[in-house]
């Protein structure tokens, strides 16, 4: 235990029996505690219960999260020591925030289900609270390093690819699912002919009858070969590989074997353990991780409780996944969301851990890249799926048409004048104009 970090002495202290210290939920909130540099803080939204202060509410939580439970117990001070302490209290009855400092022993470095069972477990679900977000975590130093955080981050758009200067392309062939290996393959080969870098799978396309795996990474990286070849442009190929742990296992090693240089992984669906394991498989294998967050939004649509992608997104860097999806800053077709918040967390300093290359996805199209770009700035990938496959003339003109919108951006001219002498982007503007799709 730090120095820094003193318990709360209370009435129950006074009362507690000779043999240990007090545990009661009263225990776990002192409003004058300064965490220390080994705390992880977490910020919490939460609705009291009916009839419970927040102060009440608070220290709930932070009995809950770290080692209470609901009936007062003894324990000795070492026991004591692992307690979480509810802090910074701001609100009342009706609801409000509150930071909670959790001493980094509690935690089990290295595993990150362990930590999510502890800020982000059993609390979401109790009668203390109506309702409660964890809304940001301040992470120690001991914790963000212990996993191997991010291969390459950013530098996928030069180690892997040819985009430096701009942000990388990706596109998903659609319909999403129920194209073979053949026309998948061949949707790939146009897209890459038309000046995208990354061919994506979609997140529910993995072994499917009708599409296996192994011969879509066949297929596909023979294709993107051709395409190299004929544009002389980088190209690569975002495989999903979702599935039980050791499946992605082997299939990380097939990638590598064919000369992939990513792997893409549902990382909310398939979980952060499984995540783990295909982040250390990619190390000894130099690939990187494209994550997709399906399922993301179970946790963090409803706006006053559940877990936030601001959260999710630095469990995901932790973990170590190059590139994840942090939505379209109310560009597209999702809801809006702190893209941009998100991404600057992505790309801060944090104990030396990479950055992530944040993924604006989610009906995209060439019409609406200026303003998303002027709103998030360059440095993510952007990725169109029908922004491109249903461009009046096809797949190889959309994706003309979506990397002349880069290519606008980046040139600073604006997507309408640069569509005077590129007729793929006039097409695509007169498809679908400048707003976004619902
Ligand atoms: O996985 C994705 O991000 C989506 O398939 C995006 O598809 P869209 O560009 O057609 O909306
Ligand atoms: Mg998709």
């Amino acid at each position: 235990m730090s120095p820094g970090r003193s318990r709360p002495v209370g009435s129950s202290v006074a009362a507690s029996k000779s043999h240990g210290m007090s545990i009661k939920y009263a225990d776990f909130v002192d409003e004058s505690y300064e965490p220390t540099a080994e705390d992880l803080v977490c910020t919490f939204r939460l609705v009291p219960g009916e009839g419970l202060t927040l102060a009440e509410a608070a220290g709930r939580v932070a009995s809950e999260s770290s080692n209470g439970t609901w009936a007062a117990l003894d324990a000795p001070e070492r026991v004591r020591e692992l307690s979480a302490i509810a802090f910074d209290l701001a609100g009342d009855a009706d609801g409000g925030e509150v930071q909670v400092a959790y001493p980094d022993a509690l935690f089990d470095p290295g595993n990150m289900p362990q930590i999510l069972s502890c800020i982000a477990g059993n609390i979401l679900g109790m009668k203390a609270v109506d309702t409660i977000r964890l809304l940001d975590c301040e992470w120690p130093a001991s914790l963000a390093t212990s996993f191997l955080g991010p291969q390459y981050g950013p530098d996928v758009k030069t180690e892997i690819l040819d985009a430096e200067g701009r942000p990388p392309t990706a596109t998903v062939p659609k319909p999403k699912v129920g194209l073979n290996t053949e026309e998948h393959a061949d949707v790939g080969y146009e897209a890459w002919m038309g000046g995208v870098d990354l061919l994506k799978d979609d997140e529910n396309l993995t072994d499917q009858s009708f599409n296996r795996f192994d011969a879509r990474l066949k297929r596909s990286l023979e294709r993107r070969d051709e395409a190299q070849e004929a544009t002389g442009e980088a190209k690569d190929y975002l495989v999903n590989i979702t599935d039980e742990t050791n499946v992605m296992l082997e299939r990380v090693d097939e990638v590598a074997a064919q000369g992939g240089g990513f792997v893409m992984v549902d990382v909310v669906t398939a979980g952060w353990s499984a995540v783990q394991s295909v982040r250390e498989r990619c190390e000894e294998q130099g690939l990187a991780i494209h994550a997709h967050r399906a399922m993301h939004a179970a946790f963090d649509r409803l706006p006053e409780h559940g877990v936030s992608m601001r959260v999710l997104a630095q469990v995901a860097r932790i973990v170590g996944v190059d590139h994840i999806h942090t939505g379209t800053a109310g560009f597209g077709k999702l809801e809006n969301e702190d893209t941009v918040g998100i991404n600057a967390w992505l790309a801060s300093d944090f104990h030396g851990v990479s950055p992530v290359l944040p993924v604006a996805s989610g009906g995209l199209h060439p019409g609406i890249v200026e303003p998303l770009l002027d709103t998030t700035g360059t440095d993510v990938m952007v990725q169109a799926g029908g922004g491109i496959h249903g461009h009046p003339d096809g797949t190889r003109a959309g994706a003309k048409a979506f990397r002349q919108s880069i290519d606008a951006y980046v040139a600073g001219v604006p997507v309408g004048e640069y569509a005077d002498d590129h007729p793929e982007l006039a097409a695509a503007l007169a498809e679908w104009g400048t707003e976004s799709p619902r």
